[in-house]
């Protein structure tokens, strides 16, 4: 009999009959209040867990006394309770690489929508505003041979490092816990402290993943140590910076401007004052969202998941210290 699973995201029908091929596959409609319980029911059974957007937490892996394998389509795995998973020795697989570039692409597109007022400038268009020859208040600032700052100097940030150094002759300053060679030898990256990288960087551009360590790395404090013509630009994950703290920066002209992929609270809720900012650009999670990357990383979790249950895990794993038990 095949093995059973749990699929709690919608993959495209060739993917879908791969996972069939292998396992009995139970599919919800996303992991939501109404379908969590019903998840929770059948994870008695099931030996595998594939999907994205969620808690897998301790209590949801109380209900999977069979769980042997899980896979996120996703690379940040802030969803998932990793040291749980690997007490319980179960792998967790996740997609790095196949997204790096199209995650780069758009923290770029941020850094341009921002500095040239792109979408504020498309909005006035639209809005009947252009009457004339446009004026210094249509203007916006520059971004070749500004300085940009990477806070997140891993796959994604060494590619917008590539971006910004061969696209754009930018400098690039990172704070990182470790020097990066490629960055400093490819695309003359200086790595610096985190003051230093907020006081000097045009663009503060952030590709941090959501740990307790870098919970609200940037709040009120670091804010303040930025230039009041900087613009920041976040791709990570949301609760890396004080949303409550970025708010009043971008209010009192502490910076100049913000580009946003990810926030603490996603949907951003309709009240938010960053949707009536107009020096924010504010995006729908979009980082890793084109037909083919989205596919890509579906393929690549519905491979992981086949490794993680048939034993054959080669790469892609988070915890690979419950393969060795
Ligand atoms: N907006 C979006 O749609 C997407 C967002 N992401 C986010 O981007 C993150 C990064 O992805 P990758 O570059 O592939 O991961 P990665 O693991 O290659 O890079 C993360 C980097 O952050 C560094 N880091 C972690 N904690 C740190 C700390 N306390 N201080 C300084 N540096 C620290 C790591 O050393 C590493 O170099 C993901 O974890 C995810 O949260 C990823 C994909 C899409
Ligand atoms: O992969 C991730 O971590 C995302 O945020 C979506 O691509």
């Amino acid at each position: 009999m095949k093995p059973s699973i749990v699929l709690y995201k919608k993959l495209p029908a060739d993917l879908r009959q791969r996972l069939d091929q292998h396992f009995n596959v139970i599919e919800f409609n996303g992991m939501n209040s109404t379908t969590r319980p019903q998840i929770l029911d059948a994870l008695q059974q099931a030996e595998g867990l594939i999907g994205s957007n969620g808690k897998v937490d301790k209590e949801l892996l109380d209900h999977a006394p069979r769980l042997r394998g899980v896979s996120t389509i996703s690379v940040g795995f802030d969803n998932f309770d990793v040291e749980e998973l690997t007490r319980r020795g179960i792998p967790l697989m996740h997609t790095p690489t196949v997204l790096t570039d199209t995650v780069a692409d758009t923290m770029m597109t941020l850094v341009l929508a921002t500095a040239r007022r792109a979408v504020e400038s498309a909005e006035r268009v639209k809005a009947g505003e252009w009457n004339g020859s446009i004026g210094a208040d249509w203007f916006g600032v520059d971004v070749h041979h500004k300085t940009m700052g990477i806070l997140g100097m891993g796959r994604i940030g060494l590619a917008l490092a590539k971006r910004a150094h061969l696209g754009f002759d930018m400098p690039i300053l990172y704070t990182a816990r470790r020097q990066h060679a490629e960055a400093e030898n490819s695309f003359n990256a200086r790595r610096c402290d985190l003051d230093t990288l907020l006081s000097e960087s045009d663009f503060l551009c952030i590709s941090l993943p959501h740990t307790d360590e870098t919970f609200h790395m940037i709040s009120r404090e670091q804010l303040a140590k930025m230039k009041s013509s900087a613009i920041l630009v976040n791709a990570g994950r949301g609760p890396v910076v004080d949303e409550e703290a970025l708010i009043e920066a971008l209010q009192q002209g502490v910076i100049h401007a913000a580009g946003l992929d990810v926030f603490e609270q996603e949907p951003l809720p309709k009240d938010s004052p960053l949707l009536k900012m107009p020096n924010v650009v504010a995006l729908p999670h979009i980082g890793s969202a084109t037909h083919e990357t989205r596919y890509g990383m579906a393929a690549c979790a519905v491979d992981n998941l086949i490794a993680a249950l048939t034993g054959e895990v080669k790469e892609f794993c988070v915890n690979p210290e419950v393969l060795k038990k």
